[in-house]
């Protein structure tokens, strides 16, 4: 569901007239279809609504001799003189009228086609694109939802608006000019009667809409919550069976597909109302024009009026009445899809000015030659205030910095394993350095240098990042290990699934590198997951290599396998590895701990054990020496438990 409906929208822009904003910028490229449409349009605007004049004109002329058959700039020598002749001659004017107006039809439809659609799909691919170079603070917001309702939803309605609402504006507008301006040639003074009642229905319409403007709103928020419910009830299926809790799931759905219904039925009670109600305004529009049109032709112009009024012409009124009420009723919808379009402008436009924490120096130097040097220097950061209580493990509590005045060096080639308890902030430090955030004080540099001052694409490409969710896409395995670089061959995703000790399992995959993998595929699992994403690093040949919790959802022959294929790819280059698992960084040159966001001890496994410290406690827990716990270390993961649990 869209923040909108809770108030705040962090997405929208303040901009005036966005739709308008949006047109102009994207529509530019393509303005000549919509210029010929328009052309098109206008040339054709009188010709094409003249039919009721003839009918009118065949009124008079063929079946009543009160106006002479002539015909504007024809001879009268070319007119025929014969009933049937003239009547033959307005027949087929009309349907020269109508086959010359389908073609006219099709044109222009094709025009206003390739610029509406166009303008959309770049309007879409614009969209998705500045979406994708947000950074990473923007997607931690609990947001994937309102991200994809907005590249979903508001593209969708943009669509719509595009396609459909302005072509059916324009078709009001020159259709209601057309009307108008005939009847006001014909016969300006009986216009005005004629038109009496349309401000009245469009006022009518005006009203409606707004009222089934809220309704409709009502049906789209309860069908958001009805999507969200059957999301959250599928993505736990595990739990909900587990618990048997199917009767409470079936009846959660079961109540907010009711408010769905009702919703809809007070939409549909509304709506009843509608059409009566815009058959007895366009009736009443024509009992006025007939009676009025009636009297005046019989007994001649009434009040203050002078121009007599034929037969013909009373009839052509009746058939423009008749056929205003379509327009008319169109003003109210064109009016609602411009209000939704418009929300939709907004938030199209506002995702584009969503505060960036992390942007790239307009001097940015790229990084050559990359030895691999990592230093942390004095380093201060804390999440930005609205993510901290909904990140994932967050306690919401934790007000301050996340990560505080830590310092540490990584040499070229050395292996870092950072350890420590949940919440630490272990994963947060790796994060620093790919710069996925910024840091708020103090520096970490790549080779001696600044990653602010880095371009993204030369230190990303530098740092090789597996994070704690191994993450494939639905294709093949061979796709896969080559995302990032496509240009590697065969032998070379071969080689790098060899060095991932990936290479035996997929061998016996039934495609081999060529097995599709994900939905409609073969299922991996964790520590196979794991592994591909090892060897798509390694095609990378990053200089330095960053593992989160490579081993943290595997069994343990799994971690034997992965720890194995870790120790083969970290051989030449600088690592860091965040590790729970304490044997999975035991080996490391040097192990960091970090405890509530500060680095606490440092050295290598041996030296830490003798030190008997934090990293000698967490040893001692996993390996299983439970009974001789420090008393504080007890009392503060007690603590922790009590602050989850609140
Ligand atoms: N995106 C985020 N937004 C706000 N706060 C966050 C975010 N990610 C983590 N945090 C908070 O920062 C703190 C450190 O998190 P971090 O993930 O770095 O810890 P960790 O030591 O890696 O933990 P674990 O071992 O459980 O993975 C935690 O209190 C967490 O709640």
């Amino acid at each position: 569901m869209s923040a909108t409906e809770d108030g705040g929208d962090p997405y929208r822009a303040d901009a005036d007239w966005p739709v308008l904003a949006l047109l102009r910028e994207y529509g530019r490229p393509h303005l000549p279809y919509a210029l010929a449409g328009l052309v098109v349009r206008l040339l054709w605007m009188l010709p094409g609504h003249a039919n009721p004049l003839i009918v009118g004109y065949l009124f008079d002329t063929v079946f009543s001799d009160t106006t002479p058959f002539t015909l504007p700039l024809v001879s009268s020598g070319l007119v025929p003189e014969t009933q049937l002749g003239q009547l033959s001659l307005l027949v087929g004017l009309i349907l020269t009228i109508s086959v010359v107006g389908q073609a006219v039809e099709w044109t222009r439809s094709l025009l206003w086609g390739v610029f509406a659609y166009r303008l959309q799909h770049d309007v879409r691919v614009d969209a998705y694109d500045t979406v994708q170079r947000l950074e990473m603070d923007f997607f931690d917001d609990h947001q994937t939802g309102e991200v994809m309702s907005i590249l979903n939803n508001d593209v969708d309605a943009m669509e719509g608006f595009f396609t459909d609402t302005i072509d059916d504006a324009l078709t009001v507008v020159t259709r209601l000019t057309a009307y108008a301006v005939l009847m006001a040639l014909l016969n300006w003074q009986f216009a005005i009667v004629a038109l009496a009642v349309t401000p009245v229905i469009v006022v009518a319409n005006y009203v409606f809409s707004r009222y089934i403007g809220e309704i409709y709103g009502r049906v789209r928020e309860t069908q958001g919550k009805l999507n969200a419910q059957l999301r959250a009830s599928i993505s736990g299926i595990s739990v909900v069976k587990a618990y048997t809790a199917e009767p409470h799931e079936r009846e959660r759905v079961e109540r907010s597909s009711q408010n769905v219904v009702d919703a809809f039925l007070d939409a549909i009670d509304l709506g009843s109302y509608h059409y009566p109600m815009m058959r007895f305004l366009t009736g009443v529009a024509v009992a006025l024009t007939f009676g009025v049109g009636a009297f005046w032709v019989v007994e001649g112009p009434p009040g203050p009026f002078t121009e007599p009024l034929t037969t013909g012409a009373l009839v052509t009124y009746l058939i423009y009445v008749q056929h205003l009420s379509w327009p008319l009723q169109e003003v109210a919808s064109v009016v609602e899809s411009y209000s939704s379009a418009d929300a939709s402008a907004q938030r199209l436009l506002g995702v584009r000015t969503a505060a960036q924490s992390v942007e790239e120096r307009d001097d940015a130097t790229g990084l050559t030659d990359v030895r691999g040097r990592v230093g942390y220097e004095d380093v201060t950061f804390s999440y930005p205030e609205s993510e901290r209580d909904d990140a994932p493990g967050g306690d919401g509590a934790a007000a301050g910095p996340v990560v505080e005045d830590v310092s540490f060096d990584v040499e070229p080639g050395e292996t870092v394993g950072i350890v420590g308890p949940t919440g630490a902030g272990k994963s947060t430090l790796l994060k620093l350095l790919v710069r996925f955030y910024d840091v708020d004080e103090g520096s970490v540099r790549v080779d001696g240098t600044d990653v602010r001052d880095l371009t993204l694409e030369s230190l990303r490409g530098a740092v090789g990042f597996i994070g704690q969710d191994p993450f494939l896409f639905s294709g093949t395995i061979r796709e896969n290990v080559a995302y990032g670089s496509p240009e590697a061959d065969a032998d070379a995703v071969r080689a790098a699934l060899e060095r991932a000790e990936a290479d035996a399992f997929v061998a016996d995959l039934p495609d081999g590198i060529d097995t599709t993998i994900g939905e409609r595929g073969v299922k991996l699992s964790g520590g196979q997951r794991q592994r591909i994403c090892l060897a798509r690093v390694m095609l990378h040949d990053p200089a330095i290599l960053v593992l989160d919790e490579a081993t943290s959802h595997v069994d343990n022959e799994t971690e034997a396998l992965i720890q194995r294929s870790i120790e083969s790819v970290v051989a030449d280059r600088t690592t860091l590895v965040v590790a729970h698992r304490l044997s999975t960084v035991k080996d490391a040159d040097r192990i960091v701990v970090l405890d509530d966001g500060e680095v606490v001890e440092q050295g290598s496994h041996e030296d830490l054990l003798g030190r008997d410290g934090l990293y000698a406690t967490l040893w001692q827990v996993q390996v299983g020496d439970v009974q001789s716990l420090p008393e504080a270390f007890v009392d503060r993961i007690e603590r922790r438990a009590d602050a989850l649990d609140d």
